[in-house]
């Protein structure tokens, strides 16, 4: 039986609304136990490839696969979703709405209350549990939304901007939350429009624009791939002789610091031998390319 510890594939997947492509060949891959971040501007098919997934959307042609296997009925039944459109009952209680996910879901009626339980208290939503979600603030409700995503002990989970709204320290609980579950196999799919987020907690990267997958594979694979041979120096005195030397391009320079690019017959050896004529050299590297950086040049 498929479970926990196999991949969830999409190869190929096309979808037209009315005349209009929004998803052209979408192929990628979230591995298990691998935290898959899905990053792309607004409008570029996230939610659509996500409710593919799910079957709340059929696509026009491709395949959604787990395990090798196109994705069942059943299977999808051990997903845990969050919708773009969120989901629960505005005056049912957290904890009511929980148990009742969880019976759907077929989960014995201990198993879980216990699950419940112990989400609500992870997630902080201990005190209020018994509240009608209507009255929690927008933070909290978010909170309980990822709780019925997590309720039935889901085999693979798909977020819908599952960070949006919450402050830096719910962010690390709902990390938390989040990293057991891959630790336990569980491949995870979340969007999201906070790349410092993204850039911070996710394993892969799968980046679409205009519905086409433009950039996937992992963090440091991605760096590695877009990074240019750019390098920081910190110097003692002014940095500013960089102007001058063979092979350098200056992009950025504040007085002991500058920012370079090398041509490609320039090595950073040269480069730093040139420093170390001039005097000490305090720091010497190269510049990583953040994710926003990377997005920026893919989706241009
Ligand atoms: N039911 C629909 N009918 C017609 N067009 C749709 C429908 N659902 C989505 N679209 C269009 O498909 C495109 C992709 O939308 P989608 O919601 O998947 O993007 P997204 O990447 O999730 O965007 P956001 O970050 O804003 O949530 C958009 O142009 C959207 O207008």
């Amino acid at each position: 039986m498929k479970g926990v510890n196999d991949a969830l594939q999409l190869e190929q997947v096309n979808r037209r609304f009315g005349d209009r492509q929004v998803l052209t060949d979408v192929t990628f891959e979230v591995g298990a136990g691998r935290m898959t971040g899905f990053v792309g501007a607004n409008g570029a098919g996230k939610t659509t490839t996500m409710r593919i997934i799910l079957g709340v959307l059929a696509a026009d042609s491709g395949t959604v696969s787990w395990c090798g296997a196109p994705l069942t009925r059943d299977d999808r039944r051990r997903v845990g979703y969050m919708p773009e459109e969120r989901g629960l009952y505005p005056k049912m209680s957290v904890r009511e709405q929980l148990i009742y996910l969880g019976r759907l879901h077929g989960l014995s009626a201990d198993r879980v209350r216990r699950n419940a339980a112990d989400l609500l208290d992870r997630l902080g939503l201990g005190e209020r549990a018994d509240d009608p979600l209507q009255q929690l603030s927008l933070g909290n409700q978010q909170r309980a939304q990822i709780a019925a995503a997590l309720v039935h002990d889901p085999v693979l989970l798909v977020l819908d901007e599952p960070f949006s709204g919450l402050d830096p320290l719910a962010v690390d609980v709902v990390v938390g939350v989040l990293r057991e579950r891959t630790a336990a196999g569980v491949p995870v799919l979340f969007s999201s429009h906070q790349l410092d987020v993204v850039e911070r907690l996710c394993d892969d990267l799968v980046i679409i624009a205009a519905g086409q997958i433009r950039a996937a594979g992992t963090r440091s694979e991605l760096r590695a791939s877009f990074a240019q041979p750019r390098y920081e120096i910190r110097v003692d005195g002014d940095a500013g002789w960089l102007r001058d030397q063979d092979g350098v391009a200056l992009l950025d320079l504040d007085g002991d610091r500058a920012v370079f690019d090398l041509d490609p017959a320039t090595d950073e050896q040269s480069a730093l031998h040139a420093a170390l004529s001039r005097g000490p050299v305090r720091a010497f590297g190269p510049v990583v390319p953040s994710l926003a950086e990377i997005f920026r040049e893919v989706t241009r």
